[in-house]
């Protein structure tokens, strides 16, 4: 076995895959857990992922696994599974693991059911492990290429975002390190739902114009929720926050702004999402819920999760907010 140090990382999707391709560039080996055993399989005989990442060559230093067992001894672990997932996951992991280990949680979302964070999620389960999240604008077709990247893990714990950032970070994949979870996991989460309008603005034929002003409402509803849960505006002006809108608003190579042009083109809510996970359909109502809980006013988020929930067509959703009363800007 190797002297590297080991990293774990559940999930062996798009991004738990290219996440994992990085962790072995900066050094580490990697076990890379997933219970699709027949990607397991695949990575292990032929040293790719098709269902999730095709087109890669997995790095020698990735051991592909199903048994949790692995897991053990490693240093840290990365979870790279959908949001909404997150409760059984590390559920599982404090079920069968040993002993506590720092938890990297790379989902973007809220819980539907409950209206938490991800670290709060992960802290209900396992109140042992300290951590960490990881966020920013990347996508895992780029990372796994090589091509450069620059992204946030925040911890309470500042000394371990910093320890892990060191850890992870390779010639093109930057860590920044931050002790502000909160503003982090809003800016991930909510740019997704906003990316959904994006993409359907541009499906919709209504022009790169309407576009730049619904990302620059949006992003100003961002600020307002984060503010009201306890985000600081300088890291979400951010890669987090900022950067994150800008990558996932501007282009159909976003699973959440692919989706939402579908939708503009005509699609139907089960057509759109083309099988891809698409974490903003998961995050638009209890965004909008925790925004009416405090009084935010959040009329892109709202309407977007009205056309989601067919309760507005797309031109209806247009309309509403196109004749708001006119207002301040700030
Ligand atoms: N793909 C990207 O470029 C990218 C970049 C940054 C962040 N993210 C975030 O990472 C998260 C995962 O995205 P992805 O692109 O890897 O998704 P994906 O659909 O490609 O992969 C999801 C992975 O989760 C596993 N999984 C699903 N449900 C599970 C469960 N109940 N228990 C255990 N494993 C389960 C699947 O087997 C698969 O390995 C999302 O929250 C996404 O927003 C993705
Ligand atoms: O493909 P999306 O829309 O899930 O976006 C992927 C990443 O979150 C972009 O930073």
């Amino acid at each position: 076995m190797t002297t590297r140090p080991r990293i774990g990382v559940v999930g062996a999707g798009a991004w738990g895959t290219a996440l994992a391709t990085v962790a072995t560039q900066a050094g580490n080996h990697v076990v890379l857990w997933t219970r699709e055993t027949d990607v397991v399989a695949e990575m292990a005989t032929h040293g790719t992922n098709a269902r999730y990442l095709p087109g890669v060559k997995l790095d020698k230093n990735i051991h592909p696994t199903s048994d949790l067992a692995d897991l053990d001894n490693v240093e840290a672990i990365l979870i790279v599974t959908p949001a909404q997932t997150i409760r059984a996951v590390v559920r599982m992991l404090a079920e069968n693991l040993k002993k506590s280990v720092p938890l990297v949680l790379c989902a973007k979302g809220i819980e539907r059911e409950s209206g938490q964070f991800m670290h709060e999620v992960a802290r209900g389960e396992w109140p042992e492990a300290p951590l960490a999240v990881l966020s920013g604008p990347s996508f895992a077709d780029d990372v796994v290429r090589g091509l450069p990247t620059a992204v946030t893990l925040a911890s309470e714990d500042e000394a371990l975002a910093q320890k892990l950032a060191l850890q992870l970070s390779s010639g093109s994949f930057r860590i920044y390190h931050s002790e502000d979870v909160r503003s982090v996991e809003i800016g991930g989460a909510a740019k997704n739902v906003f990316a959904i309008a994006c993409g359907a603005v541009m499906g919709r034929g209504l022009g790169e114009s309407a576009k730049a002003a619904l990302m620059a409402r949006s992003f100003a509803e961002l600020m307002r929720f984060a503010s009201a849960y306890g985000g600081r505006p300088q890291t979400l002006m951010g890669l987090s926050g900022f950067g994150d809108m800008v990558l996932t608003c501007s282009t159909a190579h976003s699973r959440n702004f692919a989706f939402g042009e579908r939708l503009g083109k005509g699609a139907s809510l089960e057509e759109a999402s083309g099988g891809k996970l698409t974490e903003g359909v998961f995050t638009a109502s209890v965004l909008v819920q925790m925004a009416q809980e405090k009084n935010i006013d959040m009329p892109i988020a709202q309407t977007i999760d009205a056309v989601l929930q067919s309760r507005l067509t797309l031109d209806e959703a247009v309309d509403v907010l196109m004749n708001r009363p006119l207002k301040r800007e700030v």
